[in-house]
């Protein structure tokens, strides 16, 4: 066994090649073992096992820099540089973090977790070492998805521009989470497939090189003739001509080859850019088979590939997935937009039902914002299907392209709130506070399963401009489904259950965690109004009234930052309406980021939590604080 003998990546260099090749078969073992029991980003990682034990062998990291992009595919680097008894933590909190982490070790130079953001990493850190005079080595690693993301290609165009000395290694699996998509894919999968043209390349080639130089004129033409079969030939001219050295492609199994092509791009002086084939799910079946399903995994068992999901009630995007087929059905001019996330978001029923009704666009989230308005103008009914964080990307075309032209666009907001095991880089917890001061935006979120389906069809039904509904990576709470859909009115909140003193305004998987609390609290003789704010935009400005006076203290309870979210709606409006007696409280996320774990731990991290609630309402609701209260807002 070799691979307990590495602790650092210089203990490979004194490694035999076959030393290697066995070394790299321990690590998929290890790979397999540990993941069937923590789950995690198997496929990914298994496909880069070659390409990282190359990279640390022909170079020197930490003063080589190695980037990762989106980083979910570093569990090798991490085994590699010191930290392999740590994956019995790994994605679980205060474990290893399941991405690159600075904090976790000196080898871990840049964090992702959203993709396409390594080659303009990759730029920044050798325009410092140049700016510095140093001679380190800036390699970034990113995949065929990612460089389908547009901050790639400004970053490509940049870096060719700056001829600058670093190298892009693209990881060519032909997979994103699901089959890649766009021409550049298509690019790609011409050089990684035409046995012909890269047989003709190396036959051409060999031709060039026996051009004698003759006289001027005919030299001229013979080197056109020699540029213009170049262009033909070349594999990556495309890359060439955005002036970067072009090597591969390289079969990204076979530790000779990569080693042999690292160290040919080491001496190029300038971008290169090595093409590198690999197979997601490398080394074990049934992630070779489906790497779409072993992309982000479960625990399973080894033996059988059986993951083994734990039973619950269907997970709000499954409920998503089925009602919008649903609809689609009734309607035709709904078309679902997503940016690379048709299994995550629940599309593929609808593609299967609908296969030119499902876009997928790649990486390209601010391309899918703008391309749903414009679907709006002309009449479609743009469903524009996107995880909370990853809409991030697109706020400026959010506001500039789809809510100023007021577009017709319904946003299926997916993973609001608490992710988990993804942890800061994917918690969906920015979204209220990024949308909802946007003028002519409607945002709303469902205390359940069944009352999403309501929202969709409210959504559909709805064509005075842009409307957002918004659900948790979670399942739902096993509440029967309404087959009739109504539509829920615009703006309008729903009291749950009377109680005096204190109301609770809670939205999604809040709604149900107030209700805990109110059972707690029912039994010290405390009734609690629950109040299922379901609008964030607009607000029930009626209900507050209202409650600003039958009620003498509001909590605002919401699973997102409360810089910014519902709790601030609130406090604005009646800062607006001049009603300083109005006692309102925020629970939220506090202006930090929460790191991976279960959604549990993270709430109580933050306190989002039955027991805080009724503390809070206790603190509230006692007679000395409630009248001291009186003059102030507090939270
Ligand atoms: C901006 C952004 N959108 C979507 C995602 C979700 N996502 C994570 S990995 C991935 C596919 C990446 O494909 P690739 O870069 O080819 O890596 P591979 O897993 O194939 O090695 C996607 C779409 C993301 N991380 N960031
Ligand atoms: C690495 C990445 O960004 C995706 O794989 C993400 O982890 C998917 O999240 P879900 O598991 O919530 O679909
Ligand atoms: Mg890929």
């Amino acid at each position: 066994m070799l691979l307990p003998t590495i602790q650092q990546p210089e203990h490979l260099k004194t490694l035999s090649v076959e030393e290697l090749v066995e070394l790299a078969a321990e690590i998929r073992q290890f790979l397999i073992e540990k993941l069937s029991v923590t789950g995690g980003h198997l496929a990914s990682n298994l496909g880069v096992v070659e390409l990282t034990l190359a990279l640390h062998y022909c170079f020197d990291s930490p003063s080589d820099k190695m980037i990762f992009d989106v980083g979910h595919q570093a569990y090798v680097h991490k085994i590699l540089t010191g930290r392999k008894d740590q994956f019995d933590t790994l994605r679980k909190y205060k474990g290893l973090c399941g991405f690159v982490k600075r904090t976790e070790s000196e080898h871990d130079v840049w964090e992702a977790g959203h993709s396409s953001t390594s080659l303009s990493a990759a730029m920044g850190m050798a325009l410092a070492r140049d700016l510095k005079g140093g001679s380190n080595r800036v390699v970034a690693v990113i995949g065929d998805g990612a460089l389908t993301g547009g901050m790639a290609f400004e970053a490509l165009n940049h870096i060719g521009h700056e001829k600058k000395k670093l190298m892009v290694i693209l990881n060519d699996n032909e997979m994103s989470i699901a089959p890649n998509v766009g021409a550049m894919h298509n690019y790609l999968s011409k050089i990684r497939s035409d046995r012909h043209y890269l047989r003709a390349k190396d036959e051409v080639e060999s031709l060039l090189k026996r051009i004698p130089a003759i006289g001027d004129r005919l030299a001229k033409t013979a080197q056109n003739v020699k540029d213009s079969l170049k262009y033909m030939m070349v594999p990556g001219i495309l890359f060439e001509e955005l002036g970067f050295t072009y090597l591969g492609p390289v079969d990204g199994h076979d530790l000779g080859k990569l080693m042999d092509t690292l160290r040919q791009a080491d001496n190029v002086d300038g971008p290169v850019f090595i093409h590198v084939i690999t197979t997601k799910g490398k080394g074990y079946h049934p992630a070779e088979n489906d790497s779409h399903k072993w992309h982000g995994i479960s625990p399973y068992k080894i033996e059988s590939g059986q993951v083994l999901k734990s039973v619950g009630n269907p997970q709000y995007t499954d409920v998503f997935g089925a009602t919008l087929v649903e609809l689609g059905k009734q309607d035709d001019r709904i078309v679902a937009v997503t940016p690379a996330m048709p299994g995550g978001s629940g599309l593929i029923p609808f593609s299967k039902e609908f296969p030119d009704r499902m876009i997928d666009v790649g990486i390209a989230e601010q391309h899918a914002a703008t391309m749903c308005a414009a679907l709006a103008m002309e009449g479609m009914k743009p469903v524009f299907a996107v995880y909370s964080t990853f809409m991030q990307r697109a706020y400026d075309q959010i506001v500039h392209d789809i809510c100023r032209h007021n577009a017709n666009v319904m946003f299926a907001i997916d993973r609001a709130g608490f992710v988990g095991a993804d942890g800061e880089t994917h918690q969906g917890v920015y979204d209220i506070a990024f949308m909802r001061h946007i003028p002519n935006l409607v945002m709303m979120m469902p205390k359940d399963e069944n009352e999403l389906r309501h929202m969709m069809y409210t959504a559909l039904e709805y064509n005075d401009g842009p409307i957002a509904y918004r659900y948790p990576r979670l399942s739902g709470l096993g509440v029967s489904l309404d087959e009739e859909l109504r539509t829920i009115p615009i703006g309008s909140w729903e009291k749950l259950s009377s109680g005096e003193g204190c109301a609770i305004l809670a939205a999604g998987p809040m709604v149900q965690l107030a209700e805990t609390a109110a059972d707690m609290l029912k039994r010290e003789g405390v009734q609690v109004q629950i109040v299922n704010a379901r609008f964030m935009k607009p607000l029930d400005t009626g209900m507050l009234d209202q409650l600003a006076t039958s009620h003498t203290a509001m909590i605002v309870l919401e699973e997102a930052s409360q810089a910014g979210s519902l709790g601030s709606a609130v406090l604005e409006y009646f800062a607006e309406q001049g009603a300083y007696d109005a006692v309102v409280s925020l629970m939220g996320i506090e202006d930090r980021f929460i790191e991976h774990g279960s959604v549990e731990q993270q709430r109580a991290e933050v306190g989002l939590t039955a027991e805080a609630v009724c503390a809070r309402v206790r603190e509230l609701t006692a007679p000395a604080v409630g009248a001291r209260n009186k003059r102030s807002v507090s939270s």
